[in-house]
């Protein structure tokens, strides 16, 4: 595990998008699997404004590693943020789109999802194996859409589940840890001082850390990437950076 800190978002925004850069030059094919939230609108902005010209797009697959079940005009669908922020301002092309309907029965798109990801991605172990998946935390602790609450969800036989949010109710569809830890590398993006204690606690392993979804993120490849701001990181104090 590596931890990078970085002055503030845009900050992370840029080295993260030279970070991605670099993964992916070269690559015929490079499936990625986006997460929503904050931090990554701030990273879509940057890699549209300041780097699509050096992004081989038509090599770029997108995928999601979560999606809120509602239609992907809502305002709350990660796809329509994505769209939004770099889909509509880059020159991919539209086949290698490959969104969650979150406006299909959520069991069912759960099930289709998981099966795309079997036709679509290399195998690697037997399993789909995406080159590189962004996730966000929350501040509990929670990551792609696997809340402290349903930790059982990250132990699923199957790729996709479908998940709650502990406060609204609502559904989403999430991939699971076996797909998430059989990724080449997955990049934690995390800003802001709301994340600092739970940053604090997964990354110094402090007792309890594993009841936190973001604490078993651990792919085999080993490489995992932490993109954090000084306000995620002011409470770490192991020697991780
Ligand atoms: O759809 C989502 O909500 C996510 O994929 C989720 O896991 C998100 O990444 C975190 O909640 C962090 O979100 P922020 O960057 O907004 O803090």
């Amino acid at each position: 595990m590596e931890v990078k800190v970085y002055q503030n978002k845009v900050k992370v925004a840029e080295e993260f998008s030279k970070f991605l850069i670099k993964k992916s030059s070269n690559k015929k094919a490079f499936h990625i699997a986006l997460s929503g939230g904050s931090t990554p609108k701030i990273v879509f902005d940057v890699l549209a404004k300041e780097f699509s010209n050096d992004v081989n797009w038509s090599a770029i697959h997108l995928y999601w590693g979560d999606e809120r079940c509602v239609a992907p005009d809502n305002e709350e669908s990660n796809y329509r943020m994505t769209v939004e922020h770099l889909i509509s301002k880059v020159d991919i092309p539209e086949e290698n789109i490959h969104r969650i309907k979150g406006e299909n029965d959520p069991k069912l798109e759960a099930k289709r999802y998981g099966e795309l990801l079997e036709s679509e991605l290399p195998k690697e172990l037997g399993l789909p194996q995406f080159d590189m998946i962004i996730l966000g935390m929350g501040d509990d602790g929670h990551t792609a859409s696997i809340f402290p609450h349903e930790l059982k969800l990250w132990k699923s036989p199957d790729n996709c589940e479908v998940a709650i949010h502990p406060e609204s109710g609502q559904r989403r569809v999430s991939l699971t840890g076996r797909i998430i830890n059989n990724a080449k590398t997955v990049a934690f993006l995390v800003t802001g001082a709301s994340k600092a204690e739970k940053v604090r606690i997964i990354i110094d392993r402090e007792e309890g850390y594993l009841k936190y979804p973001a604490s078993h993120v651990s792919p085999k490849t080993k490489d995992l990437i932490w993109f954090l701001d000084a306000d995620a990181a002011e409470q770490i104090t192991s020697n991780q950076s």
